[in-house]
């Protein structure tokens, strides 16, 4: 599985804006429709391999895709069949399926396979689940090497329902723009392989994958203050608060103190006793306040948190700080990064509804602040509509202590400067390239590692 980097993602509405304003531009939309088919033929062709290939058409303008790929297939000389749902429904499609002229096939229990199948069925178009008797029929094909065009037909391509599609698809091709359902759970993995053909129309829209993560080198005049000085606060189970401090480090920070642990993790690390935190809040050097890891729910929490928000620093705040900030940022929004996966989001957000990344959105909108919705398929999300879409991230992530080395990065990173949007998409960033680096059974400590 992977996805292109730094690639736009748009929901179909906003796919059906580009394409009308694309024709206002005076592109017509058959010129789309034919860049697209080439495309899916191009693909179809390298992963064909000269063996026949099965072209699958629905009634929409999927299907055209689908016809214009077998005209141009069939022009190179592959052994190309097309079986269809239904005559085309669209102009488009119609005019599509008047260019190709081989016989067309019937999707039923006859249909003979092929070592390729090209799933041109529905894409963005699709409104409901597939019917029971065509996802039948669809999986005799389960095992076949399968081409998606935009996206494995049955899924939503924004994300808002969890149809799962009967075929998942080796390779996606997607058109014009990722869609939130490549990005995200329970879709991503059915998706397989997602590349992108841009078609001609520029898609506009504060929505992109991870980009690929900058070497930053610091200045030739850095000291370790202006590198970023993180004051991380333990709680009551040190190790956590001992590993985003540890990860702060690693990440870049110039200057780490952990406060409230007699215990540090690294020599460079300095600990200092609670009854500082006041005065360490209000030191001028401190750039970011990380909250949070290892501390569990109650006043001590409360407390704290409430000290942390009065000192005006910006914040890193994981696990059940997040709630307990809740009130305060929802009145008065501050430079903050929320981290939290699920179970705390669902805590801290239970009325949000729609496609995670509605969530993590509407999440950022109402706090003020950026939001990483954690999960194998996390989702950075800032309070002006940004948007960026990590998956598929690093399967090996999926351990205990990983939370609490993000939210340290999200410290060195905040206490740069800088926008907190791209503060938090650089720790993300770093976090996956660690565990991609260290990959087979890393756990936690790994990370924080040389
Ligand atoms: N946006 C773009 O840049 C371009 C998009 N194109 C293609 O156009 C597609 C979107 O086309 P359409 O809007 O025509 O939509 P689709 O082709 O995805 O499907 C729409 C058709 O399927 C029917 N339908 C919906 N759900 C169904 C279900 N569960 N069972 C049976 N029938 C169902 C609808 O009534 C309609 O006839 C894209 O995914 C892409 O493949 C390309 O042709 C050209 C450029
Ligand atoms: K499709």
């Amino acid at each position: 599985m992977s996805i292109p980097a730094d690639a736009p993602i748009l929901t179909s509405a906003a796919m059906r804006e580009a394409e009308a304003a694309c024709a206002v531009q005076g592109t017509p939309l058959s010129e789309l429709m034919e860049l697209a088919g080439v495309a899916v033929a191009d693909i179809a062709w390298r992963m064909g391999a000269g063996a026949p290939i099965l072209i699958l058409c629905g009634p929409g303008n999927n299907g055209g895709d689908g016809y214009v790929a077998a005209r141009v297939l069939a022009a190179r000389g592959v052994a190309v069949r097309v079986a269809a749902l239904a005559e085309p429904a669209t102009d488009l499609a119609k005019s599509a399926r008047a260019g190709w002229s081989g016989p067309v096939e019937t999707i039923d229990a006859a249909l003979a396979s092929a070592p390729l199948i090209v799933d041109a069925l529905f894409g963005v178009g699709l409104s409901r689940p597939l019917a029971h008797d065509l996802t039948l029929l669809l999986r005799r094909f389960v095992g076949r090497r399968v081409l998606a065009v935009d996206v494995p037909s049955g899924v939503e391509s924004d994300g808002n329902a969890d149809w799962m599609p009967p075929l998942a698809a080796d390779v996606t091709l997607a058109l014009s723009a990722l869609k939130p359902a490549h990005v995200l759970l329970p879709t991503a993995p059915a998706c397989g392989r997602v590349l992108l053909a841009p078609i001609g129309i520029a898609p506009h829209g504060t929505m992109r994958t991870l980009p690929p993560l900058k070497a930053a080198t610091p200045a030739a005049t850095a000291h370790k203050f202006n590198r970023g000085m993180v004051l991380v606060f333990a709680g009551p189970m040190p190790g956590a608060a001992g590993l985003a401090s540890a990860s702060a480090l690693r990440a870049g920070a110039g200057y780490v103190v952990l406060e409230g642990s007699e215990r540090a993790p690294l020599s460079a690390i300095i600990t200092e006793s609670d009854a500082r935190f006041g005065e360490r809040l209000s030191d001028p050097r401190v750039g970011a306040v990380v909250i949070g890891p290892g501390f569990p729910a109650g006043d001590e929490l409360l407390f704290d948190v409430e000290a942390a928000l009065d000192s005006g620093k910006p914040l890193v705040l994981d696990a059940a700080a997040i709630s307990a900030a809740l009130p305060r940022l929802c009145e008065t929004p501050c430079r903050a990064i929320l981290t939290p996966h699920e179970g705390e989001f669902a805590r801290a957000f239970p009325e949000l509804y729609g496609s995670k990344i509605d969530r993590a959105k509407a999440a950022a909108v109402r706090t003020g602040a950026v939001v990483i919705y954690k999960g194998a398929d996390t989702i950075v999300a800032a309070p002006d509509g940004r948007v960026v879409a990590a998956w598929p991230g690093s399967p090996w992530l999926a351990t205990a202590g990983t939370g609490d080395v993000l939210a340290g990065a999200c410290g060195a990173m905040l206490a740069r400067g800088g926008d907190a949007f791209d503060a938090a998409v650089a720790a993300v960033g770093w976090h996956i390239a660690q565990a991609a680096r260290i990959g087979r059974g890393l756990v936690a400590d790994d990370l924080v590692r040389e």
